[in-house]
């Protein structure tokens, strides 16, 4: 059960300071598609004049009718039309018709760019991500809190095109506002006021409101992705199996349910007070309206404006009112969704800390003297246990060496430390006489080639899953076909029906299922893909049958000639082919010598040897 994050809520002034985060964010949107913002916010700027436009028009025309009736013309309708006396009126009316065609037009235009620009958005922020997410460290992705984080980044690179449409629309809408506010001031400035102080509460509620559900959502992170997990495990092929043998349906039912109903509890109670509050902030507001309202006729009646005012006003204040509760509204939505935004900056701002240094060096095309563990010790993050410490051997350039030990002796530990996936918290690891931290990462990786014991089953062909040893060389059949024969996947893709084509894995339309061990045999073929000049593979072949993995590890014995090779493996038939043996115990090295060496000493080894050997005696 993960534990729920302990994050305080979010003050008032720290949800308003989110709205710092608005102009990197339209940068964001500039970047993703600069031709389509641009068309938006000029189509944008021209439909926030149409509004007044239109209700000004439309005084003059009540104003122009009251004049012309008050004129005793023609009798007939047909006679208004020919005796040109309402060819003003004409005009009016023809330029109302004409705006209100452009709005139309206009509207549909914009929605279509908008469309068009949130899809090239998640697009460039996806990829943002995932570019930003291949930088980190191993480290950060075990990390609860991170994978918090990176779970709300990506709800925000889906979810936040929303927050861009509000952005856009805002600004048309404070231009509208601003042109009903002027034309409002020219008659009577409190008018403005007026409307102002009665919006005030509405607003306040719905800040208040909207912070609430940000902090619902934020303090649930954790559970929510356990609802996702448990959804997960629910329906997953991969747990297909053992969900149906132990009858884990009902039980992961029950789990869901449990947790989202507190979701639901906890989201109805701020939408009743939210719907409670809502009626009486709108009461106040309409209440501002009816004020204005009685001012505006009280002032005709007095002659002090004509009906034409009279609509024009009664039309720009309800027109106003309801563009400026909608605005108030809406900038708390968008400072929420902008505290949302923060989650994702805060991720782009996460720095990985395993880096090549400016002055790096390239690892040597040819290791010379190999790598030594200086008394290096470390500790997993938030682990109180060392995995490995004072741990002090050599693997020397060109040799063949295997690890061996029990469960968590620190095996894999040692292979993510030469490997750089973490760097040690205490002593140094050297290569060639250099710290690997003066060497370029890249390059150190390049050199590099570890097949782990849980390497990724791609749901892609035969040949790509072999190709993610060097991808770069994807197109390169021969290669592949090379590779996966050194690592007898070729006898496994023989018998697939589309050969190296087939796709693999029940993910995708026609896939085809692999045994544990065929799995394991393209994974091997990736190490043989890569030709590194350091190949470590770390049990990746437990599902291998004896006679498989005697292969397997002969012909990588083979082929490993002249590299400098790291084996892991329980299996003694196959550790004793190495150059030398590695004994580990509780982070240590217990013992080191060839086969024979060790089995002269009364030690770990000739002891959990001669175990295994009894067993099959
Ligand atoms: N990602 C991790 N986070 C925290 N602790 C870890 C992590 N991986 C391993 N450990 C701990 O570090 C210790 C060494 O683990 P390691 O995986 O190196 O052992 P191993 O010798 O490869 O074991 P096995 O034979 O089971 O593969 C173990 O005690 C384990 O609990």
């Amino acid at each position: 059960m993960p534990m729920p994050l302990k994050e305080p809520p979010r003050s008032f002034r720290a949800r308003w300071a989110a709205m710092k985060n608005i102009p990197p964010f339209l940068r964001l949107v500039w970047k993703a598609a600069p031709a389509l913002t641009l068309a938006s916010m000029i189509l944008r700027l021209i439909r926030a004049v149409i509004p007044v436009t239109s209700l000004w028009i439309g005084k003059l025309i009540i104003d122009e009718v009251i004049r012309l009736v008050a004129l005793d013309g023609p009798e007939n309708l047909t006679a208004w039309f020919t005796g040109g006396q309402a060819n003003h009126l004409m005009i009016l009316v023809a330029a109302e018709f004409g705006l209100a065609i452009l709005s139309d037009g206009l509207a549909r235009l914009v929605s279509l760019i908008d469309a068009l620009l949130a899809e090239r958005l998640t697009i460039s922020l996806t990829m943002d991500l995932m570019e930003h997410a291949a930088e980190l460290d191993l480290e950060d992705f075990e990390d609860a809190v991170f994978q918090d984080k990176l779970d709300r980044a990506r709800r925000q690179a889906a979810g936040r095109m929303s927050l861009m449409g509000l952005i856009f629309q805002q600004l048309q809408d404070m231009l509208t506002v601003l042109t009903f506010a002027g034309g409002l001031i020219a008659y009577n400035p409190w008018l403005v006021v007026l409307l102002l102080l009665t919006l005030i509460p509405a607003f306040l509620g719905e800040a208040h409101f909207n912070a609430k559900n940000y902090n619902l959502d934020h303090g649930r992170t954790p559970e929510r992705r356990e609802l996702d997990y448990i959804r997960q495990v629910a329906a997953q092929p991969d747990t297909a199996k053992e969900v149906k043998i132990f009858n884990l349906h009902a039980f992961l039912a029950e789990r869901y349910r449990t947790l989202s109903e507190k979701f639901y509890r906890e989201r109805r109670q701020i939408a009743r007070s939210r719907a409670f509050w809502g009626v009486i902030f709108t009461a106040i507001g309409t209440l501002g309206y009816y004020t204005a309202y009685l001012w505006i006729v009280g002032a005709t009646l007095a002659g002090a404006l004509s009906i034409g005012d009279l609509t024009f006003l009664a039309g720009s204040f309800q027109r106003l009112r309801s563009l400026l509760n909608g605005l108030l509204t809406s900038f708390s939505t968008t400072a929420a969704q902008a505290l949302y935004l923060e989650d994702l900056f805060e991720f782009f701002q996460v720095e990985p800390e395993i880096t090549s240094d400016p002055g790096a060096i390239l690892v040597p095309a040819t290791i010379r003297d190999g790598f030594r563990f200086e008394d290096v010790g470390f500790r997993y993050p938030g682990a109180t246990k060392w995995a490995v410490r004072n741990l002090t051997f050599t693997l020397h350039a060109g040799e063949t060496l295997a690890l061996v030990g029990e469960n968590g002796a620190g095996k894999t530990t040692l292979v993510k430390l030469l490997a750089r996936l973490y760097d040690p918290d205490e002593g140094r690891i050297m290569l060639d006489g250099r710290d690997l931290r003066d060497y370029d990462l890249d390059s150190l990786r390049a050199a590099i080639g570890v097949i782990f014991q849980d390497f990724v089953r791609y749901s892609w062909t035969a040949a790509d899953n072999i190709a993610v040893g060097r991808i770069e060389a994807r197109a390169d059949r021969p290669r592949i076909e090379a590779a996966a024969q050194s690592a007898m996947a070729d006898q496994v893709i023989a018998k697939l029906p589309a050969g190296y084509d087939q796709m693999i894995g029940k993910r995708f339309a026609g896939g085809v299922e692999l045994s544990g061990g065929e799995w394991q045999k393209l994974a091997i073929a990736r190490a043989y893909m890569r030709d590194a000049q350091v190949l470590i593979l770390d049990e990746p072949t437990a599902a291998l049958d004896a006679r498989a993995e005697f292969e397997v590890f002969e012909r990588f014995k083979h082929l490993s000639t002249g590299k400098t090779a790291i084996l892991i493996s329980h299996r003694f038939s196959s550790v004793r082919m190495a150059d030398r043996i590695l004994v580990l115990e509780n982070g240590r090295v217990e013992a080191e010598g060839t086969h024979q060496e060790l089995m002269e000493s009364e030690g770990r080894y000739r002891e959990l040897f001669e175990l295994q050997a009894a067993g099959y005696r």
